[in-house]
C-alpha cells in the first residue's frame, strides 16, 4: 500500500517532488468559496455567521448568544472531567507553560558614547484570536498550544473559536480553555470564524492577530485576511518524517507514521532508512496494525496518497533529504541521535532517540505543536510567545548625539534629495 522509493533510482528526485506536490497546491475553488464567505461576514456580521454555522456545522441555532460559551460553562466542563483527565490536562498545561516561559523576550536599552539612549520595548498584543480545529476531531491540546504562549506573553484578551459539528461541545476542549485563561469562546469554525475575528461583528470582537491550525478553508481565509490582522502562519496538513537506523522496534515506527496520518487523508508520513530488511518489517507492521485502527480509512488514504518508505544510502543521505523536505515533525530514531543532530537544519520540531515519539510532543513534552508545514520550516519557526509579543524601537538623542547624528543624517538626506529630512536634522546642530 505504501510506495517504496530508492534514493539510488534515477527517477528518485522527481518521485520525491511528486510526493511533496501538495506544497504549492492552493485549491482555487476553495479560495473562491472562502472569498465569498469572508465578504459576507464582513458585510452582514452575525447574521452571516449564524447561517454558515447552520450550513457547515449543522448547528441548529438562530442566535449568537447560543454560539458563545460563558466562563461558567467552561468551568462546568472542567468540573465534569474524570480526575485523570483533569490531571493530564493540568500536567500538560504546566509543562507547556514552563517551556514557553523561556521564550519570553524583555525590553532592553543602552546608552551610546554620545549619551544617546537606544532600546527596544517589548509589548504584548492587545487582543488575539486563536483558531482551534474541530471538524474531523477535537483538539484540547491545540487550545493549550495557542492560549498558553499568548497568556505567557501577557495578552489581556484571548478570543477562541472552535467549530462544534452538530452542536456537540467537547468538554476537554472547553476545560482546556478554562485552565489556559481564554477570555471568550465562540463555537464558530472555518472561513466564517476567521472572518469574524478579522473584521469583528456585532458580537465577536475584532482581534489584532489570528493564530492556530485548520483545514484548507481556514488556511485560505487566514491567507486572505493577512494585513488586516496578523497571522502566525498558514499551516497545512500534518506531516511526519522518520529517520531510522533500523534499531527501533518496527511496530513503533509504523505507529509513529500512523500517528500523523490519522489526522487527515492528506497528511504526510515518510520513513528514511538505509536498511532494506527493516523497511520490509515496517511495511509488514503497517499491514498488520492498520485494520485495528479506528481511523483506518483516513490513515490508509494518507499513507497511499502522501506516504513513502524510502531506502537511502546511509544516515548522512537521510539527513540531506530531510533538510530538503523540511518536515513539520522529524523523528531521529537512531542509536546516537546527538551525533546526527548537527546535520539537521530544517524541521519544525526534532524528536531525538527511540523513546521520543512525536505524539508526546503533540500533547505534553512542552514545546509547541503548531509548527511550520509544507516545507516552510526552511524559513519559519514553531508558534511561540514571540508571536504574541511585538517590538517597538526606542531612540532618545542627547544634545551631543544630535550633532554627530545630525551631520550624518543631513548628508544622507541631501543624497536622497529630501530637503525636509535634511533641515529637520540640521535645525538641531549647534553650528548651522
Ligand atoms: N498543525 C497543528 O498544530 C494541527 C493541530 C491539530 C489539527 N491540525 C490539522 O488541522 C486540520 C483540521 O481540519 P478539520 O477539518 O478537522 O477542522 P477545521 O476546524 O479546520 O475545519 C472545520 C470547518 O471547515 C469548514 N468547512 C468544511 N467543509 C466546508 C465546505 N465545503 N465549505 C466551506 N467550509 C467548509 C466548516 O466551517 C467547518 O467548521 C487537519 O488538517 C489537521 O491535520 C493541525
Ligand atoms: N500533530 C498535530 C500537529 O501537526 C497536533 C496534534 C494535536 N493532537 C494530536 N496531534
Ligand atoms: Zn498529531
Amino acid at each position: 500500500m505504501l510506495r517504496r522509493l530508492d534514493s539510488r533510482a534515477a527517477e528518485f528526485r522527481s518521485q520525491l517532488q511528486d510526493l511533496l506536490a501538495f506544497e504549492t497546491s492552493q485549491d482555487p475553488e476553495v479560495d473562491a468559496r472562502v472569498a465569498a464567505i469572508l465578504d459576507d461576514v464582513k458585510h452582514r456580521g452575525d447574521a452571516a455567521l449564524i447561517e454558515y454555522t447552520q450550513r457547515f456545522d449543522g448547528v441548529d441555532t438562530n442566535s449568537m448568544a447560543q454560539l458563545e460559551i460563558t466562563q461558567e460553562q467552561l468551568q462546568e466542563a472542567f468540573e465534569r472531567l474524570l480526575p485523570q483527565q483533569k490531571d493530564a490536562l493540568q500536567a500538560a498545561a504546566a509543562r507547556v507553560r514552563r517551556y514557553h516561559e523561556h521564550q519570553k523576550a524583555s525590553s532592553w536599552q543602552y546608552t551610546d558614547e554620545d549619551g544617546t539612549l537606544l532600546g527596544q520595548q517589548v509589548t504584548p498584543l492587545d487582543r488575539v484570536g486563536i483558531y482551534v480545529p474541530g471538524g474531523k476531531a477535537s483538539y484540547p491540546s491545540s487550545v493549550l498550544m495557542n492560549a498558553i504562549p499568548a497568556h505567557v506573553a501577557g495578552v489581556p484578551e484571548i478570543i477562541m473559536v472552535v467549530p462544534t459539528p452538530r452542536g456537540e461541545r467537547n468538554d476537554l476542549v472547553l476545560a482546556a480553555a478554562y485552565i489556559a485563561g481564554v477570555t471568550r469562546v465562540f463555537t464558530l469554525g472555518g472561513a466564517q470564524a476567521v472572518g469574524a475575528l478579522a473584521y469583528g461583528t456585532q458580537t465577536v470582537p475584532q482581534v489584532d492577530k489570528i493564530t492556530g491550525p485548520g483545514n484548507a478553508y481556514v488556511a485560505a481565509a487566514k491567507r486572505r485576511v493577512f494585513g488586516i490582522v496578523g497571522i502566525d502562519m498558514v499551516a497545512g496538513p500534518s506531516e511526519i518524517l522518520v529517520i531510522c537506523d533500523g534499531s527501533t522496534d518496527p511496530d513503533w515506527i509504523a505507529m509513529d507514521l500512523f500517528s500523523q496520518a490519522e489526522h487527515d487523508e492528506i497528511a504526510q508520513a515518510i520513513l528514511l532508512c538505509p536498511d532494506a530488511a527493516f523497511i520490509e518489517q515496517v511495511a509488514a507492521s503497517i499491514e498488520r496494525q492498520l485494520p485495528e485502527m479506528p481511523r483506518a480509512d483516513i490513515i490508509r488514504a494518507s499513507l497511499t496518497g502522501r506516504g513513502a518508505l524510502i531506502q537511502v544510502k546511509d544516515l548522512q543521505e537521510a539527513c540531506d533529504i530531510a533538510n530538503w523536505i523540511a518536515p513539520e515533525h522529524l523523528e531521529l530514531s537512531v542509536e546516537h541521535p546527538q551525533i546526527w543532530l548537527p546535520e539537521l537544519k530544517h524541521a519544525g520540531a526534532i524528536f531525538l532517540g527511540k523513546f521520543t515519539s512525536e505524539a508526546l510532543g503533540d500533547y505534553c513534552a512542552g514545546p509547541n505543536h503548531v509548527l511550520p508545514t509544507a516545507r516552510t520550516a526552511r524559513f519559519a519557526s514553531p508558534l511561540g510567545v514571540y508571536d504574541f509579543q511585538k517590538r517597538t524601537s526606542l531612540i532618545q538623542v542627547s544634545a551631543a548625539g544630535a550633532q554627530t547624528l545630525g551631520r550624518i543624517a543631513s548628508t544622507l538626506a541631501h543624497g536622497e534629495g529630501l530637503q525636509a529630512h535634511a533641515r529637520s536634522a540640521e535645525y538641531r546642530l549647534d553650528e548651522k
